[in-house]
């Protein structure tokens, strides 16, 4: 049977079964799989336990393997979540495709501004509500679909395919890296493409693949006063105050224009070359449907190729939060006596992160001198992961093109992505291989946001890309 014959039975299949997709999904989002939140582990636990279960319906063989322990607050331990490691199909004759995707999700809660439940997946419009249905359950869960489609169709795999799941993205990818290191010489050894998709379009209509991501690294900046909180009608102004201290630091950290004000942070910035600056211009990328994806009125530059190269391939510097600060209804007249500050910086090549840690250290003790306080004040890298930029006329990316012309019909826009994922680079070091982004979301899928969602359509021909990919693999 031809490709196009098979694409022709595989697409019905896959549409005859929406329903069946719709509702593993909904199953997968109702755990709560948030890795940020330590109480929360036992359920991230129960979300690699209900995943290990479907991939072993479906014939992979499953290991889990134990990444050790997470140092959470005051010196306590908790387990890290196993990570998933699963084969299937063993043919030499074949490609090797290993397929990394992350189960855990960022926090959520109604009270954040959620117009539904965060963890129950609520359809509306055909679109799928629920934290995690687009980053990442609802991509991991399409390559498992495609599987199971080939099965019920009496269709060869075309491919063998290795999971590499992990459940610790959402803060850093904890253990992944050690683990990958490991597995060089065994599990990895025989891996041919690295297919990742966890990323999303750039617009609503028109699908891509990306080549880059910006790394992150994400620091806490703590600030201590005294030896407990105060009462600011006795203390206050007379006293030091942490919060003082940090709001002002913060402050120095990034101007109204996004200009990291770090020094030395862009010395290390790759200059931009005329040959990078002509990718940009044939991008179909819409400036204003960006501002009202954001719910922003603009943007802070103005041209099409100005946004995303500050998206793509400059450093940013954002500001997340502060633990210890009242944050409630109501006023509260405390002085907290410990505040620490959350703020991450994404990085782009060629910029080091040893580097970036001693400027963001001198940076911090520089203003603290010019203060002239006598409180604590440290600053800590939580965690850090790199940038990661690949060549997109490698063949893995050629089939992928081919894969997205069956299903859409049209070329997709080659891109790179202004986020984070942390283990990318260390996928391609340690297997030698080349990487694919496939990302089937779109634009305006809100992750890590509120009402995160995933369009049935994107699900659906997300589904259908993914099965012809892998033909198109099996014919290098
Ligand atoms: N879908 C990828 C993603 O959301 N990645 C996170 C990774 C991260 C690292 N530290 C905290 N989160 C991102 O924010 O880009
Ligand atoms: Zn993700
Ligand atoms: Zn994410």
């Amino acid at each position: 049977m031809s490709n196009n014959d098979f694409n022709t039975r595989l697409f019905k299949h896959l549409d005859d079964h929406q329903k069946d997709y719709i509702q593993r999904l909904s199953d997968a989002v109702s755990i709560p799989s948030v890795s940020a939140w330590p109480e929360h582990r036992h359920e991230v636990v129960r979300m690699v336990d209900w995943t290990k279960s479907l991939l072993e319906k479906l014939g992979v063989k499953v290991e889990l393997s134990d990444v050790g322990k997470q140092k959470i607050a005051d010196g306590k331990e908790i387990d890290l979540p196993n990570v998933i490691l699963g084969t299937y199909g063993n043919d030499k004759a074949k490609k090797t495709v290993l397929i990394y995707g992350h189960l855990d999700v960022q926090p959520a809660q109604v009270s954040d501004g959620w117009d539904t439940e965060p963890f129950v997946l609520t359809e509306k419009n055909g679109k799928l509500f629920g934290r995690g249905s687009t980053d990442d359950k609802g991509p991991v869960l399409s390559w498992l679909n495609v599987i199971e489609a080939y099965q019920q169709l009496n269709e060869p795999f075309p491919v063998n395919v290795k999971f590499c799941l992990e459940s610790m993205e959402e803060y850093g990818s904890e253990g992944l890296e050690d683990l990958l290191k490991s597995l060089k010489n065994t599990f990895l050894s025989d891996v041919d493409f690295v297919v990742i998709s966890d990323s999303y379009w750039l617009g609503k209509e028109k699908p891509c693949l990306q080549y880059g991501l910006r790394g992150i690294c994400y620091f806490f900046l703590d600030v201590e006063c005294s030896t407990k909180d105060l009462h600011s009608g006795c203390f206050g102004g007379t006293i030091h105050e942490a919060m003082t201290d940090l709001i002002a630091l913060m402050s120095t950290l990034v101007d109204d224009q996004g200009h990291i004000l770090i020094d030395g942070v862009y010395d290390e910035v790759a200059p931009l070359l005329p040959e990078e600056e002509q990718l940009y211009k044939p991008i179909t990328f819409d400036t204003k449907a960006y501002c009202s994806e954001a719910g922003v009125e603009k943007t802070i530059q103005k041209e099409k190729e100005q946004i995303l190269m500050h998206r793509w391939r400059y450093p940013s510097l954002s500001l997340h939060g502060i633990q210890g600060a009242f944050d409630g209804v109501g006023c509260k007249t405390v002085i907290p006596r410990h505040v620490i500050g959350k703020f991450s910086i994404r990085i782009v090549p060629n910029m080091k992160i040893a580097t970036l840690e001693k400027l963001v250290e001198k940076h911090i003790q520089n203003i603290m001198k010019e203060r002239k306080s006598p409180n604590k004040v440290s600053v800590k890298l939580e965690h850090g992961g790199d940038y990661w930029v690949a060549d997109p006329n490698n063949p893995q990316y050629i089939a992928a093109r081919k894969a997205t012309v069956a299903v859409h019909g049209i070329e997709p826009d080659l891109t790179r992505e202004g986020g984070s994922i942390p283990i990318t680079l260390t996928f391609q070091e340690q297997t030698g291989k080349n990487v694919l982004l496939l990302p089937i979301g779109a634009s305006d899928d809100g992750a890590h946001s509120q009402n995160e969602k995933f369009d049935i359509i994107n699900y659906m021909n997300g589904m259908k890309v993914m099965g012809a990919y892998f033909q198109e693999i099996a014919k290098l």
